[in-house]
């Protein structure tokens, strides 16, 4: 007689969680027989009824075992001398109670794990249900792995709560760091979510509709799965083969399976495989030849935050998958993952979700690298890996990108497979990522590995580990954090006093490339007339020596009014640099207007249009060649270059790079000087001209201070461009008005003014890690300017670009007409306020006239103070 399929879809239903076929017979004749053979009763919410009797059998005879084994205590008490055998026996029965009740506590903590009011497997109506309750699970039960030895973090929250820990954590020797726990144990010790997670009644689920037994397959196809929650002192290796659905892992041998299941051999430990079942049950790959190399991609990113900390990159590629592969919907890869962690981990949780899961690893990464305490290896970031595996060339990868604090973290992909993050395409790494993705160790395959850590066997510090998560289905390596996150490698090649690295904590960019240079070059064109005969007496002190600052100030300082404008320690003196900084914030008070503008000239082939305005500067004059005194004197700060920690990094802001200070400064203090080629006016406008369109830039700075001197010729009509070949000036970014660095002209060889060096000060106590800015001096209203405009994002309150529409800007326009009528303007301030206040006052009489008066002009003055600066 052919099998009762009903009985049959029961016996698979409670199989997959584990539960004994004898037990399903007598629970469902039992039940056939209450319902009167009403099988929908009895099928109901995936068996719930079923099981519920299953459990409730186990606790009965339990609960009969444990009164069994106290009145045979009695009663082996009660006769003080019991025959051995029946001591034995006794021996015996109790330990088969223990087992029974060992046996059925996994069960009921699968239960509980859901909810007590829901159905035991709630994968049918749960989108009705009502959020769970986040399970209780016992320490015991889940500390203890096969070895009965306790990690040696006990794993807490901070609300108390013991954290699950995987039997898959259950390492060999040789990926486990020696004496320290695994890391994968770290972050799940870390990542709160990662277990609790599931239960977070807050995370609609997407409930899948699935047919009881729908995935079950013969017992030879089943995978070794290990369920998450595993009983007490159950030794891993010995967790039983359950009859599961399809898993995440099959038990093919293969090279690097097994030398994972060695302990993974050697030092190579950088990949666990994972294969898509897609491919290896046969249900869709047999057919499916590697034909066409047209791709498809379907990318999944999930970010720790809005900001993209950290962020997981899942793709898939249909480049080997030929014509028929269809490209699955983003949706329909979660829900079949879903699918399959509902049957594979017996995740009874309606609120699961496999989105919520890769977020919680994004945080995980995120709470792991935030805290230091939490990791055996200070400072160092998880580097996780899926590698696609290599022989079989099969798409799916998982990729998760470090941003915050982490740097791009490698991925590795097999074949052709596209493992790099979408928004890094562009970008000259990612390039180098997808050109070489050949199943290669992923360590090779960072650019940026390569160039820090020089020999990538280093990452032997790199502990491979496998993820509760997904057992065998990716690595999570350590790497340590400054191989990865900062670029220790001097930027400026050595060039400086200081070395200076970079770091990108946001997107996986590199660096522009650029030439580093220490000094201005000449490109071209530019006339710079370095001669000592140009250097009169008058411009040097070739009878000093040692230090001029220190003694009676000399011929250098005549050019800053008798006096140094070093103080003794190097800084600039208060009065100067306050007279530097007021210029530099009302610009509009201190422009010239030169008769014949180079810029204007060039712009215009020759047409005259009127002079937009340059900035007469104050001018650092410092000793040089021609002095007496040594490279160590107090007037020779520029020339000793810079001395301060500095580090490039990514804004955050959409600035692009930016350059910060790794050590407090105080006010005063030389940071570094623009550097660049020198071009003139002409060359520059060439350059523009050939960069428009083509998404390059120049990155000028005008050398105009001293164009009102009478006509500039184009040659002499000079400035920089760090572009191409510069310094790490080249990163600073503009702020409007409220900039820490204010730039000052430094006159060292040029007496003529029409080169000099173009340098940075602090405008003010600037505190370590703090980005610095200078005032690029744009008018954004200026389409012509030689600097290309952007959408500022400077914060400053006083940013000109997003206030554009306010009053200073409608009179910014007219700025000549405006400047010369400043007072007018005042006056009318003034007289508007007064006629307001006898508006007012006439309208209040009952108020006294004098404090309408005084309160009207209150106002008026605090309008006339907000906007005074401007003029
Ligand atoms: C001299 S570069 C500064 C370094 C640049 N951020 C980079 O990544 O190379 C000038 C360019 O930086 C960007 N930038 C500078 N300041 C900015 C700001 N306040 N807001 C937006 N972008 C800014 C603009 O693209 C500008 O053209």
């Amino acid at each position: 007689m052919a099998p009762n399929k009903r009985v049959v879809a029961a016996y698979r239903a409670m199989g997959s969680l584990g539960i004994d076929e004898s037990k399903v017979k007598s629970a469902l004749k039992k039940l056939l027989k209450v319902f009167d053979k009403n099988w929908e009763l009895i099928e109901a919410e995936n068996y719930r009824v079923l099981a519920d009797a299953i459990f409730e059998e186990d606790d009965n005879m339990v609960t009969e075992l444990k009164k069994k084994i106290q009145s045979d205590d009695v009663h082996s008490t009660r006769h003080s001398l019991p025959s051995f055998s029946n001591n034995q026996e006794d021996e015996t029965e109790s330990e088969e109670a223990q087992m029974h009740i060992e046996r059925a506590l996994p069960l009921k903590r699968l239960r509980l794990r859901g909810q007590e009011s829901q159905p035991l497997h709630p994968l049918t109506n749960s989108a009705t249900s009502p959020p769970s309750k986040r399970p209780k699970l016992e320490d015991n039960a889940l500390h203890q792995g096969s070895s009965g030895k306790k990690p040696q973090n006990k794993p807490e929250s901070s609300d108390g709560n013991t954290r699950i820990e995987a039997p898959s954590l259950q390492l060999p020797d040789d990926i486990v760091d020696k004496g320290k726990q695994p890391a994968s144990t770290q972050v799940l010790q870390r990542g709160r979510k990662l277990t609790s997670g599931r239960s977070s009644p807050s995370t609609p689920s997407k409930e899948p509709t699935v047919e009881a037994g729908k995935f079950l397959l013969p017992n030879n196809m089943m995978p070794r799965t290990q369920a998450l929650i595993i009983p007490k002192n159950e030794p891993i290796d010995e967790v039983p083969d359950y009859e599961m659905p399809i898993a995440v892992i099959p038990p093919e041998p293969s090279g690097r399976d097994s030398s994972l299941k060695n302990g993974v051999a050697g030092k190579h430990v950088s990949h666990v495989t994972v294969t898509s079942s897609e491919c290896r049950d046969g249900v869709r790959d047999e057919d499916a030849s590697p034909t066409s190399n047209e791709e498809a991609t379907c990318n999944i990113e999930i970010a720790s935050s809005t900001l993209g900390e950290v962020k997981l990159s899942l793709s898939c590629s249909s480049a080997l998958w030929g014509s028929k592969f269809h490209m699955p919907r983003p949706d329909e890869i979660i829900e079949m993952m879903e699918e399959k962690c509902l049957f594979s981990y017996k995740i009874a949780d309606p609120n699961f979700s496999v989105m919520k899961l890769l977020r919680d690893l994004c945080d995980c990464m995120l709470e792991f690298r935030s805290n230091p305490n939490n990791d055996p290896e200070e400072g160092s970031i998880l580097r996780s890996n899926v590698d696609v595996s290599k022989e079989s060339q099969e798409p799916g990868t998982l990729d998760v990108v470090r941003n915050k604090d982490l740097d791009m973290l490698s991925d590795v992909s097999n074949g052709p497979i596209n493992v790099s993050p979408s928004a890094a395409v562009a970008s000259p790494r990612s390039f180098l990522l997808l050109a070489d993705l050949n199943g290669v160790n992923d360590a090779v395959l960072d650019p940026k590995m390569d160039q820090t850590t020089n020999d990538f066997s280093q990452c032997n510090v790199r502990k491979e580990l496998e993820c509760p998560m997904s057992p065998n289905s990716h690595s999570l390596v350590i790497v340590p954090q400054d191989q990865l996150t900062v670029d220790d490698s001097d930027l400026t090649k050595g060039e400086e006093n200081v070395e200076i690295p970079w770091v990108n904590e946001y997107t996986n960019d590199f660096l522009p490339s650029f030439n580093y240079i220490p000094q201005n070059l000449v490109f071209q064109d530019a006339y710079v007339n370095i001669s000592l005969s140009r250097v009169g007496s008058e411009d040097c002190c070739s009878t000093c020596a040692g230090n001029c600052v220190l003694s009676v100030p000399c011929a250098c300082a005549n050019k800053t009014g008798g006096e140094f404008a070093y103080g003794s320690r190097g800084l600039l003196k208060e009065q100067f640099l306050e007279s530097c900084i007021a210029i530099s914030r009302n610009p509009q008070k201190h422009f010239f207007y030169c008769k014949n503008c180079p810029l204007e000239r060039i712009k215009n082939d020759g047409g005259l249009e009127p002079c937009k305005g340059h900035l007469k500067r104050k001018f650092i004059k410092e000793c040089w060649s021609k002095c007496g005194c040594g490279k160590q004197c107090g007037n020779r700060v520029i020339q000793r270059g810079m001395t301060c920690k500095f580090q490039v990094f990514f804004t955050s802001e959409g600035k692009g790079w930016g350059l910060r200070t790794l050590e407090d400064l105080p006010k005063g203090a030389f940071v570094c000087e623009f550097v660049g080629e020198i071009l003139s006016i002409k060359e520059l406008h060439e350059r523009n001209m050939k960069c428009t369109g083509k998404g390059k830039h120049t990155y000028p700075v005008l050398l105009d201070a001293n164009w009102d001197s009478g006509h500039v010729n184009n040659k002499e009509a000079l400035c920089l461009d760090a572009a191409s070949f510069g310094n790490i000036a080249r990163f600073i970014n503009h702020r409007c008005f409220d900039a820490n660095l204010v730039e000052i002209p430094v006159e060292v060889e040029d007496p003529g003014h029409y080169y000099y060096h173009f340098a940075f000060f602090t405008s003010r106590k600037i505190s370590a890690h703090e980005e610095l800015t200078w005032d690029y001096g744009i008018d954004f209203d200026d389409h012509d300017h030689p600097i290309t405009l952007f959408q500022c994002s400077c914060g400053s309150k006083f940013c000109r670009h997003m206030k554009r529409s306010n009053i200073y800007f409608m009179f910014q326009r007219h700025k000549p007409a405006y400047n010369d009528n400043y007072k007018i303007w005042s006056s009318f301030l003034f007289w508007s306020g007064v006629l307001l206040d006898s508006c007012y006052s006439s309208f209040c009489t009952s108020v006294s006239d004098l404090g309408h008066l005084i309160w009207n002009h209150i106002i008026i003055f605090k309008i006339w103070n907000k906007f005074s600066f401007l003029i």
